[in-house]
């Protein structure tokens, strides 16, 4: 395999994953993205730029993510590597749960699939699977890489990643409170116990069912559909302060999860609409301040609304 351009760009959104009940499968592409552009060197070598969330912290040679990302995918496909100047322009906070690492891993591999003489060489399912591989679970990925709503799951004996998209209702209206404090998902997952009682995965099980129902035909009954017994009453420990914003916004009514591991957190809100169907603010409206009072400073309000299309990449020029 050769390749056939030598510039190129990608943009990627921000994911929250899971959901509430739909731990390691659901997910949700958010209207927020990194942007990424990728030169072809002539001689070997790396050259990292970054501006943005992580530029203070992310390595700048072989092994930042994005770089990993391409040069697997570019093996994964038998083209020769190439010396890269990388220039990232970062939006997604990182290690606050909003898929910063997923959005990294698919803009890796959609940079590589742009390069490429034969782009279907790496087709949607490949990626999927290459990104799984970097992320370890492919609830962030699916969503970055199809956007909207999507859910994901491991398929045979060999785990081969999985996806769809799911219809989204348009009354439902994402916001997320995202703290100034970082939790590495390793950290978040390193609390989770190796199996759970009988009863609360079978709970599990119909709610993540009726989320379904939920998002894409009843946003009424978003709240009920968010219970979660897997993840988030053991993770409370890690993130307290989360766990009683999530907490105090479901008191008022608010259908509000921890987004991914954590610790932001995710209110999937109600437009709420007048007489003549006019959208007029949503039921978190004036709730967040409220549950907000307890809550440490520091933290950023964001209605980043929904990415219906998902990550691409293009040739420049
Ligand atoms: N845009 C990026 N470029 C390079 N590395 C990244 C990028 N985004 C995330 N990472 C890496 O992933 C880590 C965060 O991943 P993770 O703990 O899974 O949190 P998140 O919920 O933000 O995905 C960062 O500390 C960094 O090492
Ligand atoms: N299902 C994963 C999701 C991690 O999402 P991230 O945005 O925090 O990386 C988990 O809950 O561990």
């Amino acid at each position: 395999m050769r390749l056939g351009h030598h510039h190129v760009r990608a943009r990627v959104p921000a994911t929250s994953a899971n959901l509430g009940p739909g731990f390691d499968a659901l997910g949700l592409a958010l209207g927020l993205h990194d942007d990424l552009e990728v030169r072809a060197l002539g001689s070997p070598g790396v050259v990292v730029d970054v501006t943005g969330e992580g530029a203070d912290s992310v390595p700048r040679g072989e092994d930042h993510l994005v770089v990993r990302a391409l040069r697997l995918a570019l093996d994964h496909v038998g083209a020769p590597q190439t010396g890269l100047h990388l220039t990232c322009t970062n939006r997604i906070p990182h290690g606050r749960g909003l898929g910063s690492s997923a959005a990294a891993a698919v803009g890796g591999l959609l940079l590589a699939r742009a390069l490429l003489a034969d782009p279907e060489a790496l087709d949607d399912e490949t990626v999927l699977g290459l990104a799984t591989e970097l992320e370890g679970h492919p609830d962030n990925a699916a969503p970055a890489l199809l956007g909207g709503a999507t859910i994901a799951w491991l398929e045979g004996t060999g785990e081969r990643p999985r996806a769809v998209r799911l219809g989204l209702h348009p009354d439902v209206a994402p916001l997320v409170v995202v703290p100034a404090t970082e939790l590495s998902t390793r950290r978040a997952r390193g609390v989770l116990p190796a199996s759970v009682p009988h009863r609360d995965a079978a709970q599990q099980a119909g709610r993540a069912a009726l989320l379904v129902e939920a998002l894409s035909r009843r946003p009424d009954l978003l709240l009920p559909a968010t219970c979660d017994w897997l993840h988030q009453p053991y993770r409370r420990d890690v993130m307290p302060d989360s766990l009683a914003l999530v907490d105090a916004l479901r008191a008022h009514g608010v259908a509000a999860v921890v987004s991914g591991a954590g610790p932001t957190v995710l209110a999937l809100a109600r437009v709420r609409r007048d007489a003549a169907g006019t959208a007029v603010g949503t039921d978190a409206d004036g709730v967040v301040d409220d549950a907000f009072g307890g809550v440490m400073g520091g933290w950023a309000v964001l209605r980043p609304g929904l990415d219906l299309d998902g990550g691409g990449a293009w040739p420049v020029g």
